[in-house]
C-alpha cells in the first residue's frame, strides 16, 4: 500500500472554456475512483485513483478524504504534508485557500482553513497542553522566501537528526486560535508572489508552504508529541508558449517547470527501486518535501485538471504524475516523543539556536565548568538544543551549499547552451549569406568572362572560314559550342584560343567550361560521340576539368571543359571520367620535356605570334598552370610513303591511313613550280603504335595499280628534318588552299605575302597566300596564288584585277584547282 495518498480534483469549465469548446469534456466518469481518458493516440486510458473529485465535488469532501487523517496524526506526533498539483489554472490555490482565505462562504472555504478549525477542534478536546506555530515560506526563483518576514529572502535549509528536515531562521508565529491563524494567513498570502498569465489572471508564481507545527502533551504520561502538517500549493507547471509568458515571467516559468521536474525525477528515483539515489537535492521543493516523498512523513497529493478538451494533453501529464507518485512506498514514522512537559520547557527549533549560549553562560555563573558541560551533553543528546558542531548540521550545511552551487553552475550550462544556439544560428544565417555572396560574385565572373570569350570566338569563326575547318573537324567543335551551351547549369565555352593565322595544320581550340559534375559526364559522353575523338583525360581533381583531344584529317583539337574552380574547401568530387591517355612509349621524361619546350617554339611561329605558347596561354586563362597536360600526349610518328599514283591528294591519304589510326599530319610532296605530285608523301600518325599498324597494313598495298612503300621516316631518311620531333606543324611544302583561288601576276619584286594577304583581305577571308620565289635565287618571281573561303569572295577578289599596287598594274584571274579525277 503507498503511503501517498493520490487524488484527482476536476474543476468545473471555465467561461473560457466553455465557450471555446462548449460542455465537451475530456474524460468519462466511471466511478468515484477512476474514469476514461484518451491519450495522445486517441485511445482510451483507465485511470484509477484513491479518490476522483469530479466537478461537482465540494471543498469539504476534499477535506473529509485528504485532510482528516493528516490532522488527526500530527496530534499524534506524525508529520503530514498535502500537496496540490497541476496545471497553472486547474484548481490548485482554489482547493487550497479556497477563492480567499479571508472572505468566502463555509462551503467554499478551502483545505488551510479547514485544518486549521479542526486542528483547534481536536486540541481544544484533548486533555494535554498544545502549542501551534505557524511559519509560511514560499520558494521563488529557487529561494525560500519567508513570507511572515519578507526581510527573510533566502532561507536555509537544514537536517537535523530530531527535526528532520527544516527551515532554517523561518518565522514561527504562535496561533491559539483560528482567527489568529487566518489573520497571520491572509498576511502570508498577500506577500505571495502572483502574476497574470493567459492561463489565470492571479497565477501563483512560488510553491507556497503553509507550515503548522503542532505540540501536545499528554497528559497521562507527561511525554509532548511534535508533529508537522505541511500544505503545499505548488505553481502550476506551463507550457510557455501557452501561457505567452515573456521576460521575468518567462524566468518564472522556467525556474518553476525545473523544480517541478526536479519533483518528477524525484518521484521516478522513489518507484523504480532507485531509492539508494534520489535527487533530493537538486532543486529546494524536493528538499524541502524529502521527508513527505522519502516516508518519513504521510503524505497526501491532489492532482488538479482542467475538464477542457483544450487542455487535455496538460491533464495527461498531471494524470501520469499522479500515477507514478502513487507507486511510492514507504511508511511514516512517528517523530520520538521527547520531552516531558511538567519537567522541560517546549522549545521550538530557532529558539533552541538562539537559546543554546544564553542558557549555557548563565549556567556558567552558578555551577561550575564541568557541571556546565556535563549539562550541555545531557541537553545535546535529549536534542534540547541544537549543537552547531553536530556533524549532521554541518554535513547538511555542506550538502546544501553543493546544491546551490551546483544548481548555479546547471543554470549557467542552461543559459551558455542558449547562447551557443543563438550562435550556431547566426553561423548559419551567415554561411548561407556567404554563399549567396560567392554565387552572386561567380555568376558575374563567370559573366565578364563568357562576355571575352564571345568576343573571341568570333575572332576565330571570322579568321578561319568554314570550308577550311571542315576538313579539320573543327566545324564540329563549333557546331557543338551551342549544344554545349544549352546544358542544363551548363558548361559554357568560355574561350577559344589561341586563333591561329592560316595556313595551318594543327588548330587547337581549347574550351573552358563551366559545369557541374553531370554536365561535365554530359560533354564529356557527346564529345565521346564525335568523329574521331583521339584521347581525352581529367586534369586536377576538383575542378571537374576535362580535357579531349581529337584528330581528324591533320587537325587536332583540344577541348577541355570543367567548372569554375571550387573556392570552397569542400571534399573532391568523385572522379567523372576514366583517363585514357595513351601511354608514353620508349622515352624517359627529359624526352617529353625537351619535345615539349619544341612543341611550344613551332606553337609560337604558326600563331603568327599573336598568340602565346599553348600550355602558358591556356594557364593563363584557366587561372592555373597546365603545362603539365601536354607532356602527356603521346608522341607521334612520321611515316614515309613512296610510289603514289601521281593524283593521289591529301584526302586519299587521309582516307587510306585513317582507319588505322589517327593522322596528324598529310604532306603530299610536289612539284614547287607545276604543283604536280612527286609521288612521296609524310603521313604523321598520332603514336609509334599507330604508325606500325599503318605499316603493317600499308606497306606493299596497292594503290591504283601501284604497290605503295609505307615506311617510318626516321628509318629511311635519317636527315629529314623534325624527323624524330613531335610537332604536326607543316612543312613549307605543304599547302592549304580552298577551291577558291585566284592567281596574282605583274606583281613588283618587293611584293612580301603578307602585302597580298592584306590587299585581299577586303574581299574577305584570305585562306592561304602563297607568293612563288625562285628557288636557286630566292627572288619573288612577281607571281602567286591566293584562295578564299566562299566563291562571293572570290568574286570580289577578281574584281582587283589591274588594280596598281607597289606601282604596278596586278593581273588578277581565276586559277584552275587541280583535283584528281576520281
Ligand atoms: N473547484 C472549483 N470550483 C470553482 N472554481 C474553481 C475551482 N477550481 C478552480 N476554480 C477557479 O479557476 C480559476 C483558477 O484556479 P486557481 O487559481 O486555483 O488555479 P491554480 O491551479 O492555482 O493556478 P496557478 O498555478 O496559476 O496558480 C480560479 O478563478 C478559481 O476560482
Amino acid at each position: 500500500m503507498s503511503n501517498v495518498t493520490v487524488c484527482v480534483r476536476f474543476r468545473p469549465l471555465s467561461h473560457k472554456e466553455r465557450k471555446a469548446n462548449g460542455d465537451n469534456v475530456c474524460f468519462r466518469k466511471l466511478d468515484s475512483e477512476s474514469f476514461v481518458f484518451k491519450d495522445e493516440r486517441e485511445e482510451d486510458v483507465i485511470f484509477s485513483f484513491d479518490k476522483v473529485f469530479y466537478e461537482d465535488a465540494q471543498q469539504s469532501d476534499v477535506y473529509d478524504f485528504l485532510a482528516v487523517p493528516i490532522v488527526s496524526d500530527a496530534i499524534n506526533g506524525i508529520n503530514g504534508t498535502i500537496i496540490t498539483y497541476g496545471q497553472t489554472g486547474a484548481g490548485k490555490t482554489y482547493s487550497m485557500e479556497g477563492p480567499s482565505i479571508l472572505h468566502c462562504n463555509e462551503q467554499k472555504t478551502g483545505l488551510v482553513q479547514r485544518v486549521v478549525d479542526e486542528l483547534f477542534v481536536c486540541l481544544r478536546s484533548s486533555a494535554g497542553t498544545w502549542t501551534v506555530k505557524l511559519s509560511m515560506v514560499e520558494i521563488y526563483l529557487e529561494k525560500v522566501r519567508d513570507l511572515l518576514d519578507l526581510s527573510k529572502d533566502n532561507l536555509q535549509i537544514k537536517e537535523s537528526k530530531t527535526q528532520g528536515i527544516y527551515i532554517s531562521g523561518a518565522t514561527e508565529i504562535s496561533i491559539a486560535n483560528s482567527s489568529d491563524a487566518l489573520e497571520n494567513l491572509s498576511q502570508g498570502i498577500a506577500n505571495r508572489a502572483v502574476g497574470e498569465t493567459q492561463m489565470n489572471l492571479a497565477s501563483s508564481r512560488s510553491h507556497c508552504l503553509y507550515i503548522f507545527s503542532v505540540q501536545h502533551g499528554s497528559t497521562s504520561d507527561e511525554r509532548v508529541k511534535a508533529g508537522k502538517i505541511i500544505l503545499v500549493d505548488l505553481a502550476g507547471s506551463e507550457k510557455v508558449e501557452k501561457t505567452g509568458a515573456e521576460g521575468r515571467v518567462l524566468d518564472e516559468a522556467k525556474t518553476i517547470n525545473k523544480s517541478l521536474s526536479a519533483l518528477g525525477n524525484v518521484i521516478n528515483a522513489l518507484t523504480t527501486g532507485k531509492q539508494n539515489h534520489v535527487p533530493f537535492r537538486d532543486s529546494k521543493l524536493t528538499r524541502i518535501l524529502q521527508d513527505a516523498l522519502g516516508g518519513n512523513s504521510r503524505a497526501a497529493l491532489l492532482c488538479c485538471c482542467s475538464p477542457s478538451p483544450s487542455n487535455a494533453p496538460e491533464s495527461l501529464s498531471t494524470l501520469r504524475f499522479g500515477t507514478r507518485t502513487k507507486l511510492i512506498k514507504a511508511s511514516p514514522k512517528s517523530i520520538p516523543e521527547v520531552v516531558d512537559n511538567a519537567k522541560k520547557p517546549i522549545l521550538g527549533t530557532h529558539d533552541q539556536d538562539d537559546l543554546r549560549d544564553r542558557i549555557l553562560s548563565k549556567l556558567r555563573l552558578s555551577l561550575k565548568e564541568e557541571d556546565v558541560d556535563l549539562l550541555e551533553e545531557l541537553f545535546l543528546q535529549e536534542g534540547i538544543i541544537f549543537d552547531p558542531n553536530s556533524i549532521t548540521d554541518i554535513d547538511s550545511a555542506c550538502q546544501d551549499t553543493r546544491s546551490e552551487e551546483i544548481l548555479l553552475l546547471m543554470q549557467a550550462v542552461e543559459d551558455l547552451e542558449g547562447t551557443v544556439e543563438e550562435l550556431t544560428d547566426e553561423n548559419q544565417k551567415l554561411r548561407r549569406e556567404l554563399e549567396v555572396a560567392q554565387e552572386i560574385s561567380a555568376q558575374a565572373q563567370l559573366a565578364a568572362a563568357t562576355a571575352g570569350a564571345a568576343a573571341r570566338s568570333r575572332t576565330l569563326l571570322d579568321f578561319v572560314p568554314a570550308p577550311l575547318l571542315r576538313p579539320f573537324g573543327l566545324h564540329t567543335w563549333l557546331r557543338i559550342q551551342p549544344l554545349v551551351s544549352s546544358l542544363p547549369r551548363q558548361p559554357k565555352l568560355l574561350f577559344l584560343s589561341p586563333a591561329p593565322n592560316p595556313p595551318v595544320s594543327f588548330l587547337s581550340i581549347t574550351a573552358m567550361a563551366t559545369a557541374t559534375t553531370s554536365a561535365s559526364t554530359y560533354c564529356c559522353n557527346t564529345l565521346l560521340h564525335l568523329p574521331r575523338p583521339t584521347h581525352f583525360r581529367r586534369i586536377t581533381p576538383p575542378t571537374h576539368r576535362l580535357e579531349l583531344s581529337f584528330a581528324t584529317r591533320r587537325a587536332a583539337a583540344v577541348a577541355r571543359f570543367g567548372p569554375r574552380a571550387r573556392a570552397s574547401s569542400g571534399p573532391p568530387p568523385p572522379p567523372v571520367f576514366e583517363t585514357v591517355v595513351e601511354e608514353e612509349e620508349e622515352r624517359g621524361w627529359s624526352d617529353a620535356e625537351a619535345e615539349f619546350s619544341d612543341e611550344v617554339e613551332d606553337e609560337q611561329e604558326w600563331a603568327g605570334g599573336n598568340g602565346a605558347a599553348r600550355g602558358k596561354d591556356l594557364g593563363a586563362d584557366a587561372g592555373e598552370d597546365l603545362s603539365g597536360w601536354t607532356r602527356q600526349w603521346p608522341r607521334p610518328r612520321e611515316l614515309f610513303v613512296c610510289n603514289l599514283p601521281r593524283r593521289c591528294d591529301v584526302e586519299d591519304l587521309l582516307e587510306l591511313f585513317g582507319p588505322h589510326g589517327t593522322v596528324l599530319s598529310v604532306e603530299v610532296s610536289r612539284d614547287a613550280e607545276t604543283g604536280i605530285s612527286r609521288g612521296t608523301a609524310f603521313v604523321t600518325m598520332c603514336s609509334l603504335a599507330e604508325a606500325r599498324t599503318a605499316i603493317s597494313a600499308l606497306d606493299g598495298f596497292d594503290l591504283d595499280g601501284r604497290e605503295i612503300f609505307v615506311k617510318l621516316a626516321s628509318d629511311v631518311i635519317s636527315n629529314r628534318k623534325n624527323v624524330n620531333l613531335t610537332h604536326i606543324t607543316p612543312t613549307k611544302d605543304h599547302i592549304f588552299e580552298s577551291p577558291h583561288k585566284i592567281y596574282v601576276g605583274n606583281l613588283a619584286w618587293s611584293v612580301q605575302p603578307q602585302d597580298l594577304r592584306e590587299l585581299f583581305t577586303q574581299c574577305g577571308t584570305v585562306v592561304s597566300t602563297r607568293l612563288l620565289t625562285d628557288r636557286k635565287g630566292g627572288r619573288n618571281r612577281v607571281y602567286g596564288f591566293l584562295s578564299f573561303s566562299s566563291a562571293e569572295e572570290l568574286e570580289a577578289a577578281l574584281k582587283l584585277d589591274k588594280t596598281v599596287f607597289f606601282g604596278r598594274d596586278i593581273v588578277v584571274k581565276e586559277a584552275h584547282v587541280e583535283r584528281p579525277s576520281p
